[in-house]
This record gives C-alpha cells, sequence and structure tokens, in this order.
C-alpha cells in the first residue's frame, strides 16, 4: 500500500520532527515579518498617527502641571488650566482605546494571514513531504506558531513605535530644562538598553525551542488518538498518557526558559527609572539648591524621566515578543519556503519525451518506469499498458509495489527512471489538474473525511445534485445508510468515517469516484473487506460504470478479478506476467501459486 501522512508510522510522529536539535532549526529575520506588517499598512499608519497625537497629549502634560505649579505660586487663577488639563486627559485616554482596539484587530488579522498563507502553501506540498512530517507538528504550526505573531503587534512593535516618539519629545524637554541631569539619565538608560539587546537574542532561540515542543505534543496527541482504539486495546493508555505527559512537559520546560529569560528583561525598564531617580533626586536637589534650576523646573524633569522610561519599558516588551514571534516566524516560513506540487513541472515536462495523444494509445501505458521512494528502490522497470475501456488486474504479493504503481499514475511522484503515459502523452507533460480530474481514485484505506455523506461525495463533484447522489450511493449498495438517518445525506459519518462499517466506508469512497465518472477508475483494493452480498452488488455496480471506461482494479483476491482483460503480475517491483487468468494459470508460476492459495486452481 502506499502510506500518506494520515497512515504512516512515519506520518503519525514516531519519528521526530526536523530540526529538532538546539540550534539548528529555522530561523527568521525581522526582514521576513515585515511582509505581514506592511500588508497592514493604513491601519497601523493610523495607529502610528495617533500614536503621535496621543503622544503629544501625554508630553504636553507635564508642561500642564509645571503651568499650574507656578500659578499657585503666583496665587492666580487656575480655571483655564484645570480644564485644559483634563481635556488633556480625557483626549489621551479616548486615542489610546481606540489605538488599543486597532491592535488587537490588526494584531488577530496578521495571524490570519499567517494561516491563511500556510494552510494554502501545505495543502499543496509534494505528497512525498508529508511521508516524512508529523500531522499534529503541521497542525501546531498553523494553530499554534501563528498566534506568537499575534503578541507583535499588539504587545510590542507599534506602541514602541509610539512610545519612542514620547521617548524622544521627553528627551528633547529634558534637554532643554538641564542638560546636566540629562546626561546622568541617559548614562544610566544606555547600560539598561546594552544589557536588554544583549540578552534578548536568547529568547528568540528558547522560543523557537518551545514552539518546537508545542509541536512535538500536537504531533503526540495526534498519533494516540488517532488510533486510540488501537491503544485501549493494548492496554497501552498509561504508557501513551506518558509519552505525551513527557512532551507536554518538555513545551512547558522551554516555556518556563522563556519565562526566565523574559523576567531578566522585564525589569531592567523599572531598575533603570529607579537608579535615574535617585539620581535625578540627588543631583537635582544640588542644583535647585545652587539655584541652577527650580523646584517646578526639577518636578517636571521627573515627570519627562517617568514619561521616558514608560515607553522604554514598552521597548523592552517589543523586542521580547519579536524574538519570540522570530522563533515561531521560522517554523510558519519553514513550510511556506517548502517547493509545492508542480513547482518543478516545466523543468520536468521538458524532460519528458514529446507525445501526443493518440485515440489509439493505451489508456495508461507503464514504459520501463524505475521510482524509489528514497535509497530503496521499489520499482524496476516495470512495463504493461491498460487499454482503454478495459479491465486490468494488478496482483501480487503484498509490498510487490502495486499500490506505487496507482500513485504514480496519479503523480503524486514521478519515476526516476521511464515513463507513465495518459493516452500516449508522457503524465509529466500534462496538467496535474487535468489529468486528476480525468481519474477516479479509490485509496485502499478509502479514507472518508469527517463531516456528512453528501460532503463527501461532493468532494470531487460539487455540482453533483442530491438525486444523482442518492442514484450513486444505491449504486454501490449503501441505500440502507442513508435510510438509517432521518438527515439522509446529511446524516454525519464521524471522524474517519467511524460511523460506518470498513465495507460502508469503502463503498462511500467508491460512490465518490463513480459520481464524477471519469474516463479511468483506479481501485485499491477496493472489495477487500467487503462481504459476499455486498461484493457481489459492489461489482454490479463497478461493471455498470465499467462500461466504456478504462478501469485498474489492484485485488488480493483472485476471484474478483479472473474476468478482467489483463492480470498484471508484480513481484518485487517487476512485472512478472500479463495475461489473463487461464493465460497466467500456465505461463507464470507466482500467479499459479496465487490461484492455488485462493482455490481457483
Ligand atoms: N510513502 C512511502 N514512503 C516510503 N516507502 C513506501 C511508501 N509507500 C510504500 N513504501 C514502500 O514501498 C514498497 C511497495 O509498497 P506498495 O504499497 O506499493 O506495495 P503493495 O504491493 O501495494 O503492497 P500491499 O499489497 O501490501 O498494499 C514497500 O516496501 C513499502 O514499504
Amino acid at each position: 500500500m502506499t502510506r500518506t501522512s494520515s497512515s504512516s508510522p512515519r506520518g503519525r510522529g514516531f519519528g521526530r520532527s526536523r530540526g529538532g536539535a538546539a540550534d539548528d532549526g529555522p530561523r527568521a529575520r525581522f526582514s521576513q515579518l515585515l511582509p505581514y506588517l506592511f500588508e497592514h499598512k493604513k491601519v497601523l499608519g493610523v495607529v502610528v498617527v495617533l500614536s503621535i497625537v496621543g503622544a503629544a497629549a501625554s508630553l504636553a502634560q507635564p508642561l500642564l502641571v509645571s503651568q499650574v505649579i507656578t500659578v499657585v505660586q503666583e496665587g492666580r487663577a487656575l480655571d483655564m488650566l484645570v480644564w485644559a488639563l483634563v481635556a488633556l486627559v480625557v483626549v489621551s485616554g479616548l486615542i489610546s482605546g481606540f489605538q488599543h482596539y486597532l491592535l488587537q484587530r490588526t494584531g488577530t488579522s496578521v495571524v490570519l494571514s499567517a494561516r491563511r498563507q500556510l494552510v494554502h502553501r501545505m495543502l499543496r506540498l509534494p505528497i512525498s513531504e508529508f511521508d516524512t512530517r508529523r500531522t499534529g507538528d503541521l497542525v501546531s504550526r498553523v494553530g499554534s506558531d501563528t498566534t506568537l505573531l499575534y503578541a507583535v503587534i499588539t504587545q510590542g512593535l507599534v506602541d514602541a513605535i509610539g512610545g519612542s516618539l514620547i521617548f524622544v519629545g521627553a528627551l528633547i524637554a529634558m534637554l532643554i530644562i538641564d542638560p546636566v541631569l540629562l546626561g546622568l539619565t541617559v548614562l544610566v538608560i544606555a547600560v539598561s538598553v546594552v544589557t536588554v539587546v544583549a540578552i534578548s537574542g536568547k529568547v528568540r532561540v528558547a522560543s523557537r525551542r518551545q514552539q518546537e515542543k508545542v509541536g512535538d505534543l500536537a504531533a503526540a496527541v495526534e498519533r494516540s488518538i488517532s488510533a486510540i482504539r488501537t491503544v485501549r486495546a493494548s492496554n497501552a493508555t498509561e504508557r501513551e498518557t506518558e509519552a505525551v505527559e513527557a512532551d507536554a512537559r518538555g513545551a512547558w520546560e522551554m516555556g518556563v526558559k522563556v519565562a526566565k529569560i523574559s523576567a531578566l528583561v522585564v525589569p531592567i525598564a523599572g531598575i533603570a527609572l529607579q537608579v535615574s531617580l535617585l539620581v535625578v533626586l540627588g543631583v537635582g536637589g544640588f542644583r535647585v539648591a545652587s539655584g541652577a534650576i527650580t523646584i517646578a523646573s526639577l518636578v517636571s524633569f521627573i515627570l519627562f524621566l517617568f514619561m521616558m522610561i514608560m515607553p522604554l519599558g514598552q521597548a523592552f516588551g517589543a523586542i521580547n515578543s519579536v524574538n519570540q514571534a522570530l522563533g515561531a516566524l521560522g517554523r510558519i516560513q519553514e513550510v511556506i519556503d517548502l517547493p509545492i506540487e508542480g513547482q518543478d513541472d516545466a523543468a520536468l515536462a521538458a524532460k519528458a519525451a514529446p507525445g501526443s495523444a493518440s485515440p489509439g494509445a493505451p489508456a495508461i501505458e507503464f514504459d520501463d518506469v524505475h521510482f524509489g521512494y528514497g535509497a530503496d528502490s521499489v520499482l524496476h522497470g516495470v512495463s504493461f499498458a491498460a487499454p482503454r475501456g478495459g479491465r486490468t488486474a494488478i496482483v501480487g504479493p503484498s509490498g510487490a509495489g502495486k499500490s506505487t504503481m496507482l500513485a504514480l499514475i496519479e503523480r503524486f511522484y514521478d519515476p526516476t527512471a521511464g515513463a507513465v503515459r495518459f493516452g500516449g502523452v508522457d503524465v509529466r507533460r500534462l496538467d496535474r489538474v487535468e489529468l486528476r480530474s480525468q481519474i477516479g481514485y479509490v485509496e485502499q484505506d478509502a479514507p472518508v473525511l469527517a463531516g456528512t455523506l453528501r460532503q463527501n461525495l461532493l468532494l470531487a463533484t460539487p455540482d453533483a445534485t442530491d438525486e444523482q447522489c442518492i442514484r450513486v450511493l444505491h449504486e454501490v449498495n449503501l441505500g440502507e445508510v442513508l435510510n438509517r438517518s432521518p438527515e439522509g445525506l446529511d446524516a454525519a459519518v464521524g471522524e474517519d468515517g467511524v460511523m460506518l462499517s470498513g465495507g460502508e466506508r469503502q463503498r462511500l469512497a467508491i460512490a465518490r469516484a463513480l459520481l464524477a465518472a471519469p474516463p479511468v477508475l483506479l481501485l485499491d483494493e477496493s472489495t477487500s473487506s467487503l462481504d459476499g452480498m455486498n461484493e457481489q452488488m459492489l461489482r454490479e455496480a463497478i461493471d455498470a460504470v465499467a462500461e466504456n471506461r478504462t478501469l485498474i482494479v489492484i485485488a488480493h483476491r483472485l476471484s474478483t478479478v479472473v474476468d478482467s482483460d489483463q492480470i498484471v503480475v508484480v513481484d518485487h517491483g517487476r512485472v512478472v506476467g500479463v495475461g489473463t487468468h487461464s493465460e497466467l494459470v500456465a505461463s507464470t508460476p507466482l500467479y499459479r501459486e496465487l490461484a492455488k492459495h485462493q482455490l481457483l486452481v
């Protein structure tokens, strides 16, 4: 069988993720974050303007306070000044509320666009990519990693831009009030900034590792839940729980590490404020005493100092959240940067020999096809032709490469040598969408998607009517399932179709393929778990649909294929015989053996 991510042990997470080790994981640069921000440049522009207005309103406050002190000292009336102060406070509040809303909204939008891009890419990756990646880890990149981008907008970057304006404004005001005091303050701040920058890089690494651990955790949960019946039946619940807990603990440990590093960053702004305050109070006191500055100037200098330190805290927070986001962005970009299926189709098509579609050509033809999933070769020079409108059966021992042959027809993989032709044309020269629209494919494990009967049927044929759906369900003897629930076609089938029996799942998958009625049908052991009566009904349906169509069936039970136009016998990736049942019994020892086992000779 051809394994996909949902059924292969490799796909289920027995293996570890790529790049799980310390520092060799995907890294993201700050510049990779910018496109996400540019996408919302208009709103962010509004936010920046609001920040400027808000900053001006905030900066005006100490100036007004200083005015108030002077006016009180001079014993004049305060009316206008007080009102101006109240208005400033109200305006600053309103601005910051609106800004907050815009930032949250934009943060969510950035997450949305990262998710969109990821999903768009993920569903188009080559099938081989899913052979080695773990489903849970991919899911966690969409669900968890993307949420870290939210914090960049809401908790950091834009705030810091607004904050930096206040910072600069306060700096200028302080320079005007007293350059000496400012010099001392800047010295303290410079030391704290250097310290923060030095330790913040570590946040990125720890955050990326934390996200990797969350990916491991999601993969472990997915693995256990998807095989929950086997886990229970094997009395392995305890062990699986421990394994999942170990991954959860790994994520926790990394979270604690991020917390520790962040904890170093956060108080630095507070310490800087306290030290500068002490310095300013001490030195400022002397300067007031010596008459270099007035008390009113010292008070407003201190208010500006607070104002300057606050955005510094924001900036440190921003450095932290940007670094966390970059850790996650590395994992997001890694998937977005992967080549998608068909990206190198032009080069492949150029390599393929030109051929033209001709009515006389076989529907499907394998011409000396070689293929391997990795280093191990699976097909070694397979050649056969499936005639148009005929029924071809592929038989052979388990692992011979039968499902792989169907995967090559669907172009889930391309041969390493030789060619697969569709109607005389090398499939590498055909558009994949066009090729697949010509082929109905029923996988060995007959996947049924969570949802309703209708959703499953309409997967390949979204425009089919209810009548067509119901007709095809009857054709595959699933009419009874339809009557089982008053919801009819809207009846749920459960996750992976668990509410249907194995045979019913297969017949639903076949119904889906039949509904599209394509010229070529590929059935991978589609009748293997049907009981005698259902199998008969199904064969009649396939017989009816197979008329004037090319059918390629992989079957282990020869009784289902003895009346095929031709049978291709495959062993260890090689074709060892082609012919009808009686011809092969006479000519091919392996086939004779298979037939003997199944009491057909
Ligand atoms: N996605 C995959 N990645 C790596 N190896 C694979 C993959 N799918 C199949 N193989 C390997 O390729 C070989 C042929 O597998 P294939 O599924 O084509 O055999 P099959 O004849 O259909 O077997 P069965 O009758 O048991 O379904 C096997 O050794 C299998 O382990």
